[in-house]
């Protein structure tokens, strides 16, 4: 599903050349169905790490296997298809302010052109399981924080992705609402769902134990 074989990333510098490596010597494997949450301080990596899993940027050196595809092998044109397969979950939440609750999750299904009649029973089954039935007109900044975190995990779901990445997802969200968000990520896990989760908490592995990766200094530390 996902395969990191000794990965190395660096950003490049101001005048395009390579920066110092962030990831160094990266390897491991998440099985189909598996719940990772990938650990670390601030400026561990956990965020580099999520973006190659999303096949938004790829490694400078080693590879990357996301279901299936190595990404030194992907053409540009294989790229958005496969993003298309793997739902995103941002810290700042990026929701479109100018949508409404439901257009926001309507979104990736109207882009993949699916019928209006599959997006209006996808997006109302979605809005209900994630408690926001009743406020699908407002926009985002008429929900609370944890209802708009909510509302991204709809929309980075609606399309039933394989693989679901989320960077710290419960960062701006107080316990209860964590807790809540918490629910819907173990909840797509059980539906089938691979699903990562980059925290720096360490109340969320708690309450839901699964494997941790931990990165320190863009290096694996810890696996288990
Ligand atoms: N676009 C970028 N260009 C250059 N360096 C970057 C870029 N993004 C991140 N970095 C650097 O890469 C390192 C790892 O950053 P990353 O955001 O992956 O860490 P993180 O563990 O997610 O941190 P945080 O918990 O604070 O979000 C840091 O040293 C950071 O400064």
């Amino acid at each position: 599903m996902v395969r990191f074989s000794r990965v190395a990333l660096a950003y490049p510098d101001a005048r395009g050349r390579p920066g110092p490596e962030v990831l160094r010597d990266l390897s491991f494997t998440l099985g189909e169905g598996s719940f990772t949450w990938i650990l670390g301080p601030s400026g561990a990596g956990k965020t580099s790490v999520l973006r190659l899993m999303q096949a938004a940027l790829r490694p400078t050196a080693g590879e990357v296997e996301l279901l299936g595809i190595p990404l030194s092998r992907a053409r540009r044109r294989d790229l958005p298809p496969l993003r298309r397969r793997i739902g995103t979950v941002h810290q700042e939440f990026r929701l479109l302010s100018h949508l409404s609750a439901w257009d926001n999750v309507a979104l990736p299904l109207r882009l993949a052109a699916i019928p209006e009649s599959t997006v209006r029973e996808d997006v109302a089954e979605l809005l209900d399981w994630i408690g926001l039935t009743g406020k699908e007109d407002r926009r985002p900044e008429e929900l609370s924080g944890g209802e708009q975190q909510r509302l991204t995990i709809a929309r980075a779901v609606v399309t039933r992705p394989a693989l679901l990445v989320a960077d710290e997802p419960t960062s701006e969200l107080d316990a209860r609402q964590a807790r809540r968000v918490l629910a819907l990520l173990t909840e797509m896990n059980r539906m089938g769902t691979t699903v990562v989760v980059a925290t720096h908490s360490e109340d969320l592995p708690e309450r839901h134990p699964a494997r941790m990766i931990a990165l320190e200094g863009g290096r694996l530390v810890a696996d288990g």
